[in-house]
């Protein structure tokens, strides 16, 4: 494999834009990675996953969009993701195929969720059967066990690892338990592994543990922000990392009371960032005209510390 540059810091987790009548919108990508790269200085991206409906997405839109993710991301993004996990076997070996064929970063893959693995073993034999489909590409397993249901400890799923998947990378880890994420980061003391945490409301309990970055939906619109909270903590500056945290946090709290999802999220993006998202697919239905400006108030009223 080629040397490459570790993935730290920042992932947004893409939105998938999306026309009035609800088909995918290619044509706004490109404004969407300079408006990362630009005005949330976040150069990561991962496709596909939770925030970019990657579930509720046809196979053929799943590779439009990652064709189009890695074409716009050319010389502008250092690593562009894509999550290929999906119910079946032959459709996640399919999307790591062409994830490779068009030159992305690395692929990530869910634990299936309808017929779930019950122990480190099924799910290990399932994710290293998508893993060989691109054995050239970096392989994270993405652990959501609030939306899988699947709860088989990290650590657990380490022991062994890279005989059984030599391109593992890593882990998109989106739980709450931080004893899960600590123990794997003692287990990395090579560091061979990187680890991503992805509830951005305690990104910065995660940092202090050791996490190498962050993928999530909020560095979107609020990357600007966090990227001065890493900043601040690895100075180490504790009491402005914990400001941002705090404001950040104050934004998420307001919003999770109002019922916040990838719906939601998508209006958010469009009334920071200008950039049209549009309506999310079903089951999901478009945020309220009355969550929208409660949101925007909210978001408006925040001070940030040293105005930034
Ligand atoms: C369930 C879900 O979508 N989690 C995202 C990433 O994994 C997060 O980025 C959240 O959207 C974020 O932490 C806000 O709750
Ligand atoms: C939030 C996240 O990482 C995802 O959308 O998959």
């Amino acid at each position: 494999m080629t040397p490459r540059k570790k993935l730290t810091g920042l992932v947004a987790a893409t939105i998938t834009p999306m026309t009035p009548d609800g088909k995918i919108n290619l044509s706004v990508i490109r404004q969407y990675v300079d408006y990362l790269v630009n005005e949330q200085n976040v150069k990561n991206i991962f496709v596909n996953g939770t925030t970019g409906e990657g579930l509720s997405l046809s196979i053929q839109e799943r590779k439009q969009l990652a064709e189009e993710w890695v074409c716009q991301g050319k010389d502008k993004l250092d690593h562009v993701i894509i999550h290929v996990g999906a119910l079946n076997l032959p459709e996640c070996q399919e999307l790591a195929r062409h994830a490779a064929a068009i030159g992305a970063g690395g692929i990530a893959v869910i634990a299936p969720f309808f017929f779930k693995p019950t122990n480190k073993d099924e799910l290990v034999a399932f994710l290293q059967k998508v893993a060989l489909e691109a054995p050239e590409m970096p392989f994270y397993y993405y652990h959501i066990p609030p939306l899988t249901g699947v709860k088989i400890r990290v650590e657990e799923l380490l022991d062994g690892i890279k005989a059984q998947i030599p391109t593992f990378q890593g882990v998109k880890f989106s739980d709450t338990d931080l004893l899960d994420l600590a123990q794997c980061i003692n287990k990395n003391e090579t560091g061979e592994f990187e680890f991503l945490y992805g509830v951005d409301e305690q990104l910065l309990g995660a940092l202090a543990i050791g996490a190498n970055g962050a993928v999530g939906s909020t560095y979107n619109y609020l990357g600007r922000q966090t990227n001065l909270m890493l900043q601040a903590f690895a100075k180490p500056d504790f009491a402005l990392a914990q400001q941002y945290q705090f404001l950040t946090g104050e934004f998420l709290s307001f919003v999770i009371k109002l019922g916040f999802g990838v719906a939601q999220t998508k209006a958010v993006m469009t009334f920071v960032s200008g950039i049209p998202m549009g309506p999310p697919r079903l089951p999901l239905v478009g945020a309220s005209s009355e969550f929208i400006a409660k949101a925007k108030a909210k978001l408006d009223s925040i001070v940030w510390p040293n105005g930034n």
